[in-house]
């Protein structure tokens, strides 16, 4: 058999450089919904759906005054986090730190997974990976932009322009077609009409799924409906797709297929994927395999079993 197409490339991996840094500072809680795109769609328009039905906060708290926190060099790193420490309920008596400095860096164009026993943080760190949530400390710059420094309100533009998030219950908007669904962050980006339906209407295609524009995610198989969910993830040709258990809800056929579309993503269109995963099988794909357990990062290696030195 040949080999799959997957594993063709090589890649250098550049050490990460870091500036000593002034102490970071504890930032308020943001809001964390992935479909926030902003506060009102760029283009003026009504949502076709009603802000609760997105999840979208349909007022925002005020900006805080958000001090910068430390700053990193850029490293020429999509993504650059240092020392994460993330403490829920701060001062409370369910006070709980869920990661300890942990370090996290990816290349451009990498394709990692994060794996780990249930409870050890991973998607408390994809929250922080994909700009939704603040980690109570740390440093965090994406494609050399020191994250903290913006306010909540510019972090939710700035996610919805550099990351797409795939959610392992798709997290689609029923009642909208497909084409609707993709078309959306677009909306909120500021992109016309006619543009954004255009676009849905080819990364759509581009996903098998020419044939069910117009239907409903009711309408639609999980398999399907996952499709739709990495179009509108790429409806803002992100750098980054978050993936979090992508398939975790899809038979082993259908799962393959839509692993074999980040694949595709990944190869074909240069984008970065963190994919969170139970399936080992999944993870061996990857590039690079990180493991957290009890919210450390336990081992970084790639597939080949080969390790990384400080892991
Ligand atoms: N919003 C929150 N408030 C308080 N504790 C939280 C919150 N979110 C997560 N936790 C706790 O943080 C710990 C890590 O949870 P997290 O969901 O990040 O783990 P995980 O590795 O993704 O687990 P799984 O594989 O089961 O999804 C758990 O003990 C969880 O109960």
């Amino acid at each position: 058999m040949s080999t799959p197409f997957w594993r063709k490339k090589s890649r250098q991996k550049a050490e990460p450089q870091v500036q000593s840094v002034p102490q970071p500072q504890p930032q308020p809680q943001h809001d964390n919904d992935p479909f926030f795109f902003g506060e009102e769609p760029a283009t003026g328009e009504q949502p076709a759906v009603a802000p609760e039905q997105l999840a979208v906060a349909p007022e925002q708290p005020a900006a805080p005054a958000a001090p910068a926190g430390p700053q990193l060099a850029d490293t020429g790193l999509l993504i650059d986090m240092r020392n994460i420490v993330k403490t829920y309920n701060v001062g409370e008596p369910s006070e709980l730190t869920v990661l300890h400095g942990v370090e996290f860096q990816a290349q451009q164009r990498e394709f990692v997974s994060i794996v780990g026993p249930s409870g050890g943080g991973k998607s408390t760190l994809m929250n922080l990976i994909g700009m939704l949530d603040r980690p109570t400390e740390g440093a965090y710059a994406f494609n050399g932009e020191p994250v903290y420094a913006k306010s909540d309100k510019e972090l939710a533009t700035y996610r919805s322009h550099n990351i797409g998030f795939v959610f392992q219950n798709f997290n689609l908007v029923g009642r909208i077609d497909a084409l609707q669904n993709v078309a959306m962050p677009m909306m909120y980006a500021g992109v016309d009409k006619k543009a954004r339906e255009a676009r849905a209407e080819e990364l759509l295609g581009m996903m098998g799924m020419g044939e069910r524009i117009h239907h409903q995610p009711n309408e639609l198989s999980g398999g399907q409906k996952q499709r739709v969910a990495i179009a509108r993830a790429l409806a803002n040709d992100p750098d980054l797709l978050l993936a979090d258990e992508p398939t975790g809800a899809l038979d082993t056929k259908t799962g393959r297929l839509v692993m074999d579309l980040f694949h595709q993503l990944h190869d074909e269109l240069g984008k970065a994927i963190v994919l969170i995963t139970h399936n080992p099988e999944l993870a061996e794909e990857t590039e690079r395999i990180v493991e957290i357990i009890d919210g450390r990062i336990n081992d970084i290696r790639e597939p080949s079993g080969m390790r990384h030195e400080g892991a």
